[in-house]
């Protein structure tokens, strides 16, 4: 989709056998070629052709023809203008992209059709609306340069915060990275590779993200123009301060950024006055695949709901829009600098208090209900924010003064997150006081209605409000002159907006109307007259309707000059609010749920003492109402890596995917569902579980399986945790195995990450024996009878056996194939133990051929084509295909 600005001459349109209204229209779509064009004509925005039969198709509305232009037909749609938000939202979340054209010049004084300019471009990544937006997630936009050596410039912000976010990354690095970033739309320049292109296409239909696309011209992709831009949305003079002086290719990106952003908002964006630079390596790496396994966010079916089971929908009882969607944030991007975990926790302690019984819940108590003082801003700055946004932040100041002074009451250690929130929550001095004198109490909801300013503000529009109330003592003292004049008992002096003012006589006293009424409107039973006294009072009336409302609007727009100089402080506000809801959340989960505080050490550790997975500990109270087995977990240097063996249904997945998320609740500064837990650094963490076919991308389980393994093995390290859940069983019983060995033995000998690898392989029980840093671990169960009972309980050692086929009896199997299946098991494990050679799994491979350059290899570097003629080319062609191996 592409919003061009007109950035370059066009060759000149020939509208001249249009019709005036129909020219003006193909005019301004002409520079909107790719975005539907939302036409105000009165109370409708109509779409015309090609956008109309589109607009039709999508939002089910009516395509009619209307008339003709230039000979053609004019195809239209349209859609009430009160109800256009709604009509967006829908078009939004179809990737649409919409123009809305205004009529901005004088109906009255108008020859031809009235001047009209588009005001704003709704587009996926730039909303600002608080209709349009979800409360709980932001809608990101993101620019993507293609630079020299295969590396990439990225800048992203979100429209209604006041941050700009820049990076440079390798371009086999950007897939991670647009998964991080989760953009709701992408912008790339016109002039990148195909091959980018294609790159960049095939991220989206590999089902990362739902973003939709815009195309932008190549220029404005220029690094010079970025610093310039971003220095200007900073006032600064140098961008050293930021560390971000020496990113040109993100720079770059930042040019088509705020150019595209600004574009949208048909105005600049006074508010965006920080920049913040985010490298890789702060970040603990959460790849697509652990975010998806971990179900953080969303659950493996795709539910988000706030009451799915995820991560995130447990740990949100945040009071606000603003501190659900910060908690969002840290719970995605875990910083590696402990410092910052500590820093939150340091908070949540003196939140807690002595005992659980601390100030957080009076402050949620204060929190609760408290408007998005984040997007309002960011509306007052970009001069979009509705009267009773303002009403709201007024009452939301309020509450932050009040939140201020609690939190200072807690007397917070100078420099602590809660010092600064203390200050950041003291409201601008005098913005509340303006608020509260320009507005009243209950504003209308839009400014041009009126009955939005209050009295007493301006002179001016309090005289011509005394002259709207006195209008009804007029009409009533008129109607009872007028009656006493004529003698017409029924007599009745009435306004209606089309016909103004009016007295309306019935037919049978018509005889009695008179001179000096003038007729006005003929009904079937009655007449309407006017009268020169009425006619005056009729003009003052209405000139004086006109009059307010334009002075309302006038004096509203003075006061959102007022208010602009208060927008950095409010950011700052609505920040320290956010996050102060979150750590109260925080706090509020850690007592609910029974968390305790983790410690951070500098070895390599990982050690959780009766730990449990907080969503399914969670499902099982709700569900059944049984309670969840903690486990320990102890990995350290000389213990890395745990095979895990046990019954299907054992838990064991359950137990790897605990750790991992006890080890990220840890990193964001959340207490953890474990009775003690010690975490050394940790700068990744890597899952291969499940298996799901990803037929969008024509890979096969086992391709999947094999791919997410290869890259576990090239990215992790020492300090990343690894969770490989039955890696293997997509294939051969012997394949699998194979490979299940080969991936132990690099995890432990090469990688030596902190693995927790679980298997069916029995076999894989072996490892520990010849691989020091590995260890047994089983989930139990026992037998009782035929069936099984899981007791969920990490022991030390192997798993005695497997449990297959008490599990199929468990899920409902016909009794004739359990019987089949015992015996033939019988059979295999006789076989089996008869025939069994001492194969050494484990073994290191004889050389691998491949440890030298082949003859080939060898030939072709001693080539230097330039020097070559196109015969000795040739001939070396053939030699070097002469070299082949002979198979
Ligand atoms: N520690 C625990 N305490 C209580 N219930 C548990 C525990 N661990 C797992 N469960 C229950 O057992 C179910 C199965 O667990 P899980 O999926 O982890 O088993 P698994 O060993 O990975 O099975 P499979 O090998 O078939 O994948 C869970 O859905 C949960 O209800």
């Amino acid at each position: 989709m592409q919003n061009d600005i007109p950035h370059a001459p066009k060759p000149a349109l020939d509208l001249s056998a249009h019709t005036p209204m129909m020219a003006q229209y193909l005019g301004i779509k002409a520079e909107f070629p790719d975005t539907l064009v939302f036409y105000r004509m009165g109370d409708f925005y109509e779409l015309f052709f090609a956008d109309a039969e589109k607009a039709a198709g999508l939002l089910d509305i009516t395509l009619t023809r209307r008339g003709q232009s230039a000979g053609q037909p004019v195809l239209m749609a349209g859609v009430p203008f009160h109800s256009v938000e709604t009509y967006l939202a829908r078009l939004i979340k179809l990737g649409e992209s919409v123009a809305l054209c205004e009529q901005v010049g004088d109906v009255a004084t108008a020859k031809g059709p009235v001047e009209r300019k588009v005001v704003r471009v709704v587009t996926p990544g730039t909303l600002t609306d608080t209709e349009l937006l979800s409360d709980k997630s932001e809608a990101i936009l993101l620019a993507v340069h293609q630079a020299g050596k295969n590396r990439c410039g990225l800048a992203w912000l979100s429209v209604t915060q006041g941050v700009v976010h820049l990076a440079e990354c390798a371009q086999d690095e950007l897939a991670d990275w647009v998964d991080r970033i989760a953009p709701s739309e992408l912008l790339a320049s016109a002039g990148m590779t195909p091959t980018f292109e294609q790159k960049l296409r095939g991220l989206k239909t590999a089902g990362r993200g739902s973003w939709s696309f815009a195309m932008r011209p190549d220029f404005q992709f220029d690094a010079g123009l970025g610093q310039r831009k971003l220095l200007e949305q900073l006032q600064a003079a140098s961008l050293a301060a930021w560390s971000a002086d020496a990113l040109a290719d993100a720079h770059a990106a930042a040019a088509a950024l705020l150019t595209y952003a600004e574009h949208t908002q048909g105005r600049s964006l006074p508010h965006v006055q920080r920049v913040q630079v985010q490298r890789s390596d702060a970040l603990i790496d959460l790849p697509a695949s652990t975010r998806r396994n971990l179900e953080l966010t969303q659950t493996l079916r795709g539910e988000s709901a706030a009451n799915s089971p995820t991560l995130f929908a447990l740990l949100d009882t945040c009071m606000t829009g603003m501190g659900s969607r910060l908690l969002k944030s840290w719970l995605l991007s875990p910083p590696r600098d402990r410092q910052v975990a500590i820093d939150r926790l340091q908070a949540q302690a003196v939140l807690r208090g002595d005992s659980g019984a601390g100030a957080w819940s009076g402050l949620r108590e204060q929190l609760k209900g408290a408007s998005d003082v984040e997007r309002i801003t960011a509306r007052t700055a970009l001069r979009q924010v509705r009267p009773r946004e303002l009403v709201a932040l007024r009452h939301a100041l309020a509450r932050a003064a009040g939140l201020s002074l609690q939190v200072q009451a807690l007397q917070p250690e100078p420099g602590s997150l809660l010092a600064g929130m203390a200050r950041w929550l003291t409201p601008p001095t005098h913005c509340a006081e303006l608020l509260q004198m320009a507005l009243l109490e209950e504003p209308a909801a839009l400014v041009r209605d009126g009955g939005v300013i209050a009295d007493g503000l301006d002179a001016e529009l309090d005289e011509l409000r005394g002259i709207q109330t006195n209008c009804d003592a007029f009409l009533l003292d008129l109607e009872t002159r007028e009656k006493e004049r004529t003698g017409i008992a029924n007599l009745r002096v009435q306004f209606n907006k089309v016909h103004g003012f009016y007295i309306e006589v019935t037919q049978g006293q018509l005889d009695k109307v008179p001179d000096d009424y003038r007729r006005r409107q003929t009904l079937k039973n009655a007449e309407r007259f006017i009268t020169p006294e009425l006619k005056s009072f009729e003009d003052k009336a209405l000139s004086a309707q006109e009059r307010a409302l334009a002075r309302e609007k006038w004096l509203y727009e003075g006061l959102l000059d007022q208010l602009q100089p208060f927008v950095p402080a409010l950011t700052e506000l609505a920040q320290a609010m956010a996050s102060l809801d979150v750590l109260c959340a925080l706090t509020e989960r850690s007592l609910t749920l029974n968390w305790c505080a983790p410690e951070f050490t500098k070895e390599p550790c990982i050690e959780i003492r009766q730990g449990r997975h907080p969503v399914v500990e969670a499902r099982l109270a709700q569900m059944s109402g049984t309670s969840f087995i903690a486990n320990d977990t102890v990995l350290g240097t000389r213990q890395r890596l745990q095979i895990i063996t046990g019954p299907n249904m054992g838990g064991k997945s359950t137990y790897m995917r605990q750790v991992a998320l006890i080890v990220l609740l840890a990193s964001i500064g959340s207490h953890v569902p474990a009775s003690r837990c010690r975490l050394g650094p940790i700068d990744a963490i890597h899952t291969r579980i499940g298996a799901a076919d990803d037929l969008a991308n024509a890979q096969s389980t086992f391709m999947l399986e094999m791919t997410e393994a290869a890259q576990i093995l090239h990215s992790a390290t020492p300090h990343s945790l690894v969770l490989m859940d039955e890696i293997g069983r997509g294939t051969s019983t012997f394949d699998g195995l194979a490979l299940a060995s080969g991936i132990a033995t690099h995890l432990h000998n090469k990688t030596q990450a902190f693995a927790l690898f679980a298997t069916h392989y029995f076999e894989l029980t072996e490892f520990p024996a010849t691989h020091t840093a590995a260890v047994n671990m089983h989930v139990s169960a026992a037998e009782s009878g035929a069936s099984i009972v899981f007791l969920h309980e990490l022991q030390a050692g192997p798993a005695s056996k497997s449990y297959g086929v008490q599990v199929a009896r468990l899920a409902g199997m016909p009794a004739a194939v359990l019987n089949h299946a015992r015996h033939a098991l019988s059979a295999l494990e006789a076989g089996a133990n008869e025939s069994r050679q001492q194969v050494d799994l484990f073994a290191a491979p004889p050389e691998s051929e491949a440890t030298g350059p082949s003859p080939i290899e060898v030939a072709l570097a001693q080539i230097n084509p330039d020097a070559l003629s196109p015969r000795e080319a040739l001939d070396a062609l053939y030699a070097l295909q002469r070299l082949l191996p002979k198979h």
